[in-house]
């Protein structure tokens, strides 16, 4: 198991790049620590795949180094870097048994008989597989098959690390939220590291312990969901986070001040010469509705969104601008009612032409 560090990594498909846009990869600095969950976390085409193929060493970089506990790995095979891998759809040997799947990379190996069914053993213990060893891997369901596949990375006791690649994809809802559960169990029984590739914020936040989030080829941000989610640190974070994405109101500077007309109040922030566009980034979460008075900033229901326990309230502010807040007391709100606005200060973020400026 390893601590991977990515040293002004980046990828170009194209022979000679010359501009950004030609990075599928922008080069980056990131250090993953041994036996940890890490997500990366983005829309289509903004560069994950490339990053887990650099890692696991199917594709090799046009720029930058990979190190694995110290060691320069930027120019070994996958096998040399001992590290597993799981795809969408589930890999198995499909006349061999369950045991004989979780068996087979050993047996490459040459262990010996005794020494490889006592791992086989633990492994499928680990998975809840002992029942079934003997069954033919073709006849059980998806979410046991990507656990076999899982298993085959697992079996090796000098494993890497274990990349997973939209693994949840052809697996049943139902059973998405179990799989989710038992990868982190055997991440914190096993201690081996995982990195889950994704473009479901949900499965992101709650598998990794730290996500990286991606767009058009770079990083923009890495951190642990409570932080992603609390301080995006621009603001496509705080639209790819969260549901509902994070609110946008405009700001306008008054008497060297900030003020949200929108909400019709001061806003705290420390406004620089520089400051480009400013507007003001609030959770849905953070905002409550309350009895409209005279002196609170008020908007007009414009739906509801019901989402069991919870709603998302859908406004329009005064200043016409729309605003989402996701709130348990719904149950008396109405279309075209006008309710009364309330927000903590702390819950105020500034963005600066789209970057965190400060928060207060
Ligand atoms: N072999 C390739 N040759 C040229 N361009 C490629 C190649 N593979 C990927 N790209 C381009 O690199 C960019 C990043 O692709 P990548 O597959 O890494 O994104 P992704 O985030 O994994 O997307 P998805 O979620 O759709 O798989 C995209 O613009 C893609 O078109």
């Amino acid at each position: 198991m390893s601590e991977i560090r990515l040293q002004q990594l980046g990828h170009s498909y194209r022979p000679n790049p010359t501009k950004e846009e030609d990075f599928a990869l922008k080069p980056v600095d990131l250090t993953w620590a041994d036996g940890k969950t890490y997500a990366l976390l983005g829309p289509s085409g903004c560069g994950k795949t490339t990053m887990l193929n650099i890692i696991s060493g199917l594709l090799k970089p046009s720029h930058g180094r990979l190190w694995f506990d110290g060691q320069d790995v930027t120019g070994k095979s996958t096998s040399e870097r001992n590290i597993a891998q799981v795809f969408q759809f589930p890999v198995i040997y499909a006349t061999k048994t369950v045991g004989q799947n979780l068996a087979f990379p050993l047996e490459c190996r040459n262990w010996d008989t005794a020494a490889v069914n006592r791992r086989v053993a633990e492994i499928a213990d680990l998975l809840e597989l002992r029942d079934m060893l003997s069954m033919p891997a073709l006849k059980l369901s998806a979410d046991q098959k990507q656990l076999i596949s899982l298993g085959r990375g697992l079996v090796r006791p000098d494993v890497s690390a274990i990349l997973l690649d939209e693994p949840l994809t052809v697996i049943d809802p139902q059973l998405k939220f179990a799989l989710r559960r038992k990868l982190r169990e055997i991440n914190r029984a096993t201690g081996v590291t995982m990195i889950l590739v994704t473009h479901d914020q949900a499965e992101a936040m709650s598998f990794a312990d730290e996500i990286v989030v991606m767009r058009d080829g770079r990083v923009q941000q890495f951190g642990e969901p409570a932080i992603l989610f609390e301080r995006p640190a621009n603001e496509f974070v705080g639209y790819f986070i969260g549901s509902p994405p994070m609110n946008m109101l405009a700001l306008a500077v008054r008497d060297g001040g900030l003020v949200c007309p929108a909400l019709e109040c001061p806003v705290p922030g420390i406004l620089r010469q520089s400051s480009g566009t400013l507007r003001l980034g609030l959770r849905a979460e953070r905002i409550q509705l309350i009895d409209p008075r005279p002196d609170t900033p008020r908007a007009t229901v414009v739906e509801a969104e019901i989402l069991g326990v919870e709603a998302v309230i859908t406004l329009r502010t005064e200043t016409e601008e729309p605003l989402r807040v996701k709130t348990r007391h719904y149950r008396s709100i109405r279309e075209g009612d006008v309710v009364g606005l309330a927000v903590d200060p702390v819950d105020m973020l500034v963005y600066s032409d789209g970057d965190l400026l400060g928060a207060n």
